[in-house]
């Protein structure tokens, strides 16, 4: 994955860009991120931020708190069904969102039966890191209405964007090609512009 110089500097420009969340990976050994990215994101943005890390113990949501994170990612795969449903319940206690990753139908249905608001389908594969675009049109119909549905992984441009908005997604987790482009304000503005176009409304907000 594409190294970061400046989180901070990135996000606020995310942030102009029009982005209504900001993600920071904090996991060191495989990403190289780290909570002191987060602090500095959290420091220069007003916007919420996520904490992006593998999260298995009720101590990763505190310290998720004590460095300024809004939501926190919940990992299905990473987690046995208590273990999952004892996070999303501290993580609520203390004021986190949980933003619950799923990758297959068993996973969106224990991601349901654990209390999941807010359900991300990642399109990439955590193990050989490769994309699948086609997974959230294949697994979105399995989340109950009145969940979030976040369409994680995979957006090249506003071409993507509006295939997953099409397929039912209420928002968008976007990395690499951000990351990697040019112009991250103009980039965000795009998928911005992109994700509010009327024809999208389908008896949505
Ligand atoms: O870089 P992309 O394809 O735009 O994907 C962003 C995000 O979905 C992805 O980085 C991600 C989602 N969940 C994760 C968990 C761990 C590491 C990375 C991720």
């Amino acid at each position: 994955m594409a190294a970061i110089a400046d989180p901070a500097g990135l996000a606020a420009d995310y942030e102009a860009g029009g982005a209504a969340v900001i993600s920071v990976l904090t996991e060191q050994r495989r990403f190289g991120g780290s909570l002191a990215d987060l602090e500095a994101v959290r420091s220069r943005v007003d916007i919420p931020v996520l904490r992006k890390d593998f999260i298995v113990t009720s101590y990763q949501l505190w310290e998720a708190r004590a460095y300024g994170a809004d939501l926190a990612l919940l990992i299905v795969a990473a987690l046995d069904q208590p273990a999952l449903e004892s996070l999303i319940e501290r993580a609520v206690s203390i004021g986190l969102t949980p933003l619950v990753e799923v990758h297959d139908e068993d996973e969106v249905d224990r991601a349901v039966d654990a209390g999941a608001k807010i359900i991300g389908v990642n399109a990439r594969n955590l193990k050989t890191l490769e994309v699948d675009r086609g997974t959230f049109e294949r697994l979105a119909p399995e989340i109950p209405d009145g969940i979030v549905k976040v369409a994680e992984s995979g957006v090249r441009g506003p071409h993507d964007l509006i295939a997953y908005a099409n397929a039912g997604a209420d928002a968008v987790l976007v990395g690499e090609s951000l990351v990697t482009g040019r112009d991250p304000k103009a980039a965000v503005a795009d998928l911005v512009a992109a994700g509010e176009h009327p024809a999208l409304r389908h008896g949505r907000g």
